[in-house]
């Protein structure tokens, strides 16, 4: 397996059994957090397939990328992550054999397949045992469309094999990406450096993460490729060169959800230091839900600040954008002061865990009164109580916990480890922001 950096496993250790802090006034605090998780991910790999090399300026460092960067590492680029701050990506002629972790990161696993197939030889993908379930199978379909030779498991999910021969020939590809926008974008990120480049059609149900897609397209363009994405559901990318650069990476705003989640169930305020003026991530989206919700929201020059107002109000809406942001929404929910109906996220049921299901039961026992939908949740706030709450190795699951810990004393969580795959100092830093009041 390729290793990480050195600073952190590749592996999850040990359960990390944790007491969510409670507050005991107002959280007000301004928070620096590392650099956004899709963002990082994007930069490493264009980085790779570039003509010269890259720098990427405050990327995140958490399990997630360190993986991408050790399975870039094992296909031969030089990434130097040595500075917290800046990382080097020299590329390289890419290489099998190799065989890449992938931990149980969706990015990796979308995306680094479609760049093997550009090296020579064979690469090796396996991870998490939860990553085997997760879906695979329209870019495995895809690429061997696109002439590539992959060996996958029967349900054409991990472990897999790309038999790269050096080059892609590309053209032209239809896809069901329903189940994950990742499919899309990790086809889109290395299709310039096939042969023919690649016209990627999606057919059935809508493509989730929206603005993940238009994430992609604005990096690939940053990067100098020529990208059409004037008709719906139809990506072109033409064949030809991809320019090193440098990269600064904004700070991670699903990250900083369960930040400003606090703020809201607290009636304080939270700042997100260094936020930028103009985003490439979904913030139109995050500061129309926390308004929703109750909360003030307001872009300053030292960054993006929500303030509780005392009022969380109950909402419905569609998270198919935003479906990452979920699990943090439904504990707001469930502090509320009525009923939410949170839908159009059928396919967070693929994420980490099924996160529709295990939001259910968790915050089921806590006290709430949920329903389950094929395609999201209605969650009735009840009179809450602290519970083991069970976070199944998703990171999100344990910010839900945490945000719910803040007004219910006794919210045990089975392992706060798992945080490690965006944000390793998130238990410290919470304990911090929520000790410190103003
Ligand atoms: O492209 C990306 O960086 C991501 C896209 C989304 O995936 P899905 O479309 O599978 O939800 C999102 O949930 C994930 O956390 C990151
Ligand atoms: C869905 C997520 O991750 P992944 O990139 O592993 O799909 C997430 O971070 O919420």
């Amino acid at each position: 397996m390729s290793e990480g950096d050195g600073r952190m496993s590749g592996v999850t250790a040990e359960p990390r059994p944790w007491l969510a802090p409670s507050a005991t006034g107002p959280v007000t605090a301004t928070v620096r957090l590392p650099g956004s998780k899709s963002m990082t991910a994007r930069a490493l790999i264009l980085a790779a397939l570039a003509d010269g090399p890259s720098v990427i300026e405050a990327p995140l460092r958490a399990r997630d990328t360190v993986l991408m960067a050790g399975g870039l590492r094992a296909l031969g680029v030089e990434v130097d992550t040595a500075d917290d701050s800046r990382w080097l990506v020299t590329p390289g002629p890419l290489r099998g054999p190799a065989r890449v972790d992938v931990g149980l990161a969706g990015t990796i696993t979308r995306f680094l397949p479609p760049a093997a197939a550009l090296a020579e030889g064979p690469v090796e993908f396996d991870g998490d045992p939860h990553m085997r379930k997760r879906p695979l199978r329209p870019i495995v379909e895809a690429l061997r469309a696109l002439g590539v030779a992959v060996d996958a498991s029967p349900i054409d999910g991990l472990p897999l094999t790309v038999h790269g021969t050096g080059a892609v020939e590309g053209g032209a590809a239809v896809i069901d990406a329903s189940a994950s926008s990742q499919f899309v974008s990790g086809l889109l990120l290395s299709a310039a450096r096939f042969t023919k480049g690649l016209t990627l059609r999606h057919e059935g149900p809508p493509v989730p993460s929206a603005p993940h897609l238009r994430m992609t397209t604005h990096m690939l363009r940053a990067a100098g490729a020529v990208v059409d994405d004037s008709v719906a559901d139809v990506w072109t990318v033409e064949p030809g060169p991809l320019r090193g650069r440098t990269w600064t990476i904004e700070p991670d705003l699903s990250g900083a959800a369960p930040f400003f989640a606090a703020a809201a169930v607290t009636g304080g305020a939270v700042t997100l230091a260094g936020w930028p003026a103009d985003s490439w991530q979904p913030v139109e989206q995050a500061i129309e839900i926390f308004r929703a919700l109750g909360a003030e929201v307001t872009p300053t020059a030292e960054g993006l600040t929500v303030r509780g107002t005392g009022r969380l109000r109950g909402i419905t809406a569609d998270l198919s954008e935003v479906g990452e942001l979920t699990p943090v929404v439904s504990a707001l929910a469930a502090l509320a002061e009525g009923p939410s109906e949170l839908r159009g996220v059928e396919h967070i049921r693929g994420h980490e865990t099924d996160r529709i299901t295990a939001l259910a039961t968790e915050l089921g026992k806590v006290g709430a009164r949920v329903t389950e939908f094929p395609d999201g949740l209605r969650i009735e706030p009840g009179p809450l109580r602290g519970a083991a709450f069970e976070t199944y190795a998703d990171h999100r699951m344990a910010h839900a916990a945490a945000v719910i810990g803040l007004a219910v004393p006794g919210v045990d969580l089975t392992d706060v480890g798992c945080t490690s795959k965006t944000l390793p100092e998130f238990p410290e830093l919470w304990a911090g922001l929520v000790a410190k009041r103003s």
